[in-house]
């Protein structure tokens, strides 16, 4: 298992994007927030500006949505050509219609989960999603603390995914940095969202490799 780093631009300069990629270029993946403001009570910027991004970077752009009414919205995202489209499960409708029009318009589909709501649900599901996003913290803002209560979740989706023998990537976001992306790899996520500890860094380059290794050293 390669443990995938993707740095979340929502801790990057917002007047300077694309220099900011640049910082970024040792990255698996680019991690875009959409917030709308209704599902999170922030807000950073939607259609137009993914689709621009995708114009000035080579990398692959993980899209993760926090916004309401993803059913309507997330099909335009995918059509920008985003690699993958992640929409959360309290907001969408149905889920599985939703990943499975992702899926055959091109992207892959994922689904993420707050902190406060079960995965048990999901379990069966897998099959449909190609990535699954626990969120380590509050979903809204970056630079908060990890918040180790949501491991079960890993384990638990870890023991589903091997079981079903599935490539799922299981991904964790918020207050991930060298100590707690040890805890989040060892309880079975492979794919990494790390927002102020790699652009707050003097070397993001740095950063990644170290987030990386760690990763690697730790997996589950
Ligand atoms: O989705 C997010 C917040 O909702 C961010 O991606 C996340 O918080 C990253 O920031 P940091 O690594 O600083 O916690």
């Amino acid at each position: 298992m390669t443990a995938r780093i993707n740095p979340s631009i929502l801790s990057a300069d917002f007047a300077n994007f694309q220099s900011e990629l640049a910082r970024v270029s040792d990255a698996d993946l680019i991690h875009v927030d959409v917030m709308d403001n209704h599902f999170v009570p922030n807000l950073t910027f939607g259609l137009p500006m993914v689709a621009r991004l995708q114009e000035v970077t080579p990398k692959p752009l993980d899209v993760h949505l926090m916004i309401d009414d993803p059913d309507r919205w997330a099909p335009g995202y995918a059509e920008t050509g985003a690699f993958s489209v992640t929409f959360h499960a309290e907001a969408a409708r149905d889920a599985v219609a939703l990943a499975r029009r992702l899926r055959e318009i091109g992207s892959r589909a994922g689904i993420a989960l707050k902190p406060g709501t079960a995965v048990e649900p999901f379990l069966e599901l897998l099959p449909e999603f190609d990535q699954v996003l626990v969120m380590t913290v509050e979903p809204g803002f970056g630079g908060q603390s990890f918040m180790p209560e949501t491991m079960p979740k890993l384990h638990a989706l870890r023991d589903s995914v091997s079981r079903l023998g599935l490539d799922v990537w299981l991904q964790v976001d918020g207050g991930i940095n060298a100590t707690t992306i040890q805890i989040a790899a060892e309880a079975g996520a492979d794919t990494f969202v790390a927002g102020s500890s790699v652009f707050g860094a003097q070397s993001p380059s740095l950063a990644i490799s170290t987030l990386r290794e760690l990763a690697g050293a730790h997996r589950h």
